[in-house]
């Protein structure tokens, strides 16, 4: 049986030492099966870049180990760093005075990929990730997703089989995020394992097939994407807007709203159902009888949500210290 792609075994990590002293990662253990996505989430300061720069070999553990396809980070470096690309987030990386298409070619060849490939490999990830046209460009013009797409064609050049994404969105506008999205989503056709860290939700909704959430330096959740979703209780977020009498309790749902809002005449109220079908809406719709609606907008869940609820329930469950004593 083939080697998982990521395999983190009781991995910590502590900087600094006596008051000074941070445990940025401790007892650390999951799986990265080949050909899956990980989307790593977590707060300010939970871990989750120096759990990449472990993977990627920037940053010794200091206890457990870590391996990539079988390869152990410490002790197999070269093989691990010829398996793995990195993508930080931000703007690090590239030879501002340089094309494009020559900073592709100077890395590509750092990472050990054949001469004769080159020049179709370069020509092949700038097409997919859509900067043709910038290619013989200095990357001091390119805006930072343009920056940050050519992260990704290096990603696609040099064929890693495991990427590792770092905050990959961070600073970009909606149309550059999400254009940045299209861009992984099509990485998984080719059979690429990744783990992506982000705070944004939709870059994990978009695109993980597991989820594993980091809440100070320990893994306090480590599931399927869908389970994740689940695991807030509720399916959907129904908004309904009217006039006339403001509704304190829909009697046929047995239940009152989350949230309601009332503003010139017109309330808008909001309410979590528990699941995503007939017979909720039925019921919905029962509840709203004789209520004057102007609206109705039911909205699957998102991961936000979720994450704001797991994230609660965390913190009144633990308010474990960061820093060690
Ligand atoms: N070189 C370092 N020296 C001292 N402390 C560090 C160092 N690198 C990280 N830390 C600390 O380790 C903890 C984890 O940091 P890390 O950057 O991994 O978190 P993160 O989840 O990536 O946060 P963010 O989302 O803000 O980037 C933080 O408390 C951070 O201050």
């Amino acid at each position: 049986m083939s080697a998982p792609a990521v395999e983190v075994t009781g991995v910590g990590r502590v900087f600094g030492r006596g008051r000074d002293q941070v445990i940025a990662l401790r007892d650390v253990t999951f799986q990265v099966a080949e050909g899956q996505i990980l989307g790593v989430l977590g707060s300010n300061g939970a871990g989750k870049t120096t759990l990449t720069k472990i993977l990627a070999t920037l940053l010794d553990p200091t206890s457990g180990n870590a391996r990539v396809f079988g390869h152990d980070v410490r002790r197999d470096l070269r093989a691990v760093r010829r398996l793995t690309g990195v993508v930080f987030g931000g703007d690090r990386g590239f030879y501002g005075a340089l094309s494009g298409r020559e900073n592709l070619r100077y890395f590509a060849m750092l990472a050990g990929v054949g001469r004769r490939a080159i020049r179709a490999k370069v020509d092949d990830a700038l097409t997919d990730v859509g900067l043709v046209e910038a290619a013989r460009r200095p990357v001091e013009t390119y805006s930072k997703g343009m920056r940050q797409r050519l992260h990704i064609a290096l990603g696609l050049v040099a064929e890693p089989r495991l990427l590792l994404l770092d905050e990959p969105t961070v600073g970009l506008d909606p149309v550059e995020a999400e254009r940045l999205r299209t861009t992984v989503a099509r990485l998984r056709s080719t059979g690429v394992s990744i783990l992506l860290t982000s705070h944004y939700l939709l870059d994990i909704e978009r695109l993980s097939d597991r989820v594993l959430i980091l809440s100070r330096g320990a893994v306090t959740m480590d599931t399927t994407a869908e389970e994740f979703a689940r695991s807030a209780g509720f399916a959907a977020t129904v908004t309904v807007r009217g006039r006339g009498p403001v509704p304190r309790h829909l009697d046929a749902l047995g239940t009152v709203p989350d949230d309601v809002e009332e503003q010139g005449g017109v309330w808008t109220l909001r309410l979590r159902v528990p699941e995503w079908g007939g017979e909720t809406f039925d019921r919905l719709g029962a509840a709203l009888a004789g209520l004057d609606v102007l609206a109705v907008d039911v909205a699957p869940v998102r991961l936000e949500d979720v994450y704001a609820t797991v994230m609660d329930r965390l913190s009144a469950d633990e308010p474990a210290p960061t820093r060690a004593r």
